[in-house]
């Protein structure tokens, strides 16, 4: 994607072939910054402290990151150390698990001497792999948005998302925005309505950045606004991104996502996941019950950082000193109340028999 007129992933390698650049995403959409990951452990740092974040970019991260501990040592211990590291550094994504075990089955069967350049070229095949899979997914939620423009010629086609699933959350094109942004590069008149996505933000900041700069028109809402617009038909569809999907079709995704989907349900709208393979978890049988959800910092209820009219990045309390507060991140939204996955594979029912039928590889893989 273009970003004042160069073209940028999300993550790439640098120049010298072995260090791996990231856009800072903390820093976004105030300041627009690269950092350096020169070793496992800013790999992992910059997972935990979500420098990088999004469920494919959390995974392509990982990959490199243990790409970068075999360069420190890579031996049976150090393949062990480094996927102990990463494997931690955030609960919810299970592109993350995914990622680590794709370079731990190509690493540790080769000899020692081989594996930092093996894992350069798994880590390479990975990132790849997931723009291949975002384009799918344009193709095939391109033809939800047609379907709909079709049916109102000459309008506008409104999309409502939920937190950030855009190119920076994957390594290019994004989730639920690849349709999107190929709707829009085809002509369609499509608008969004952005989540804010609090308590960080990742709509405000993240998507509409991204939007803005792709020239997709968009309006920033507060999250609890989607329901009204849904009851005053102003919302064809929605399209979110997940983090993780269990085998029966339940999503999980940034929290309030289940807000919406039963608002959508509730109004008839249709509400779809556009999702990569990768984050499919087989051995997930009910998203519910057994998905585990990251609870975060306080801080990021109880604070809210923004630029001044001045141009300095303030930091400032919104809620009482002694007030208790919860930062749950994730919820599931049921597969009931799920239209459609967007598949690098087609839009799927989301039931165990779909994933199963368009993924057979995958439940081989989860028996193992
Ligand atoms: C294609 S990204 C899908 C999800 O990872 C995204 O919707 C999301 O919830 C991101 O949460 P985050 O906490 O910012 O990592």
């Amino acid at each position: 994607m273009k970003v004042d007129g160069k073209h940028f992933r999300s993550i790439w390698r640098e120049r010298d072939g072995w260090s791996v650049g990231a856009i800072d995403q903390r820093r976004l959409p105030h300041e627009f910054v690269i950092a350096r990951l020169t070793a496992c452990e800013d790999a992992a740092v910059a997972i935990r402290d979500m420098l990088v974040r999004g469920a494919p970019l959390i995974g392509a991260t990982a990959a490199y990151g243990m790409a970068l501990a075999m360069r420190e040592d890579a031996s049976d211990e150090g393949l062990k150390r480094a996927y102990d590291t990463l494997v931690v550094a955030r609960p919810t994504a299970i592109n993350l698990k995914w990622a680590l075990d794709e370079m731990r089955a190509a690493l540790a069967p080769i000899d020692p001497v081989e594996r930092a350049e093996a894992a350069y070229a798994r880590a390479d095949e990975i990132v790849e792999q997931d723009v291949e899979i975002n384009r799918g997914i344009a193709d095939n939620g391109l033809k939800l948005i047609e379907a709909i423009a079709a049916k109102k010629p000459g309008e506008v086609v409104n999309v409502l998302t939920h937190c950030n699933a855009g190119w920076l959350a994957t390594v290019d094109w994004g989730t639920a925005t690849a349709p999107i942004y190929l709707a829009h590069e085809r002509g369609i008149k499509v608008h969004v309505w952005v989540d804010e996505t609090r308590p960080r933000n990742q709509g405000a900041s993240l998507t509409a950045w991204e939007l803005g700069h792709h020239g997709v028109p968009h309006t920033v809402i507060p999250d609890n606004t989607g329901g009204h617009l849904m009851q005053h038909g102003m919302v064809d569809l929605a399209i979110v991104g997940t983090d993780r999907v269990a085998a029966n079709g339940d999503v999980c995704n940034k929290i309030g996502t289940y807000l919406k989907a039963l608002a959508a349900h509730d109004n008839g709208v249709p509400f779809y996941v556009a999702l990569p393979s990768p984050t499919i978890d087989f051995a997930v049988h009910d998203g519910i019950r057994d998905i585990p959800i990251e609870q975060r910092s306080g801080v990021e209820v109880t604070d809210m950082t923004g630029r001044t009219a001045d141009g300095r990045l303030e930091t400032v309390r919104i809620v009482p000193e002694n007030s208790p507060v919860a930062n749950y991140a994730f919820d599931v939204t049921p597969a009931r109340l799920v239209t459609g996955l967007i598949t690098e594979r087609g839009v799927l029912k989301p039931d165990r028999d779909s994933l199963a039928a368009a993924f057979p590889e995958r439940i081989a893989a989860a028996a193992e």
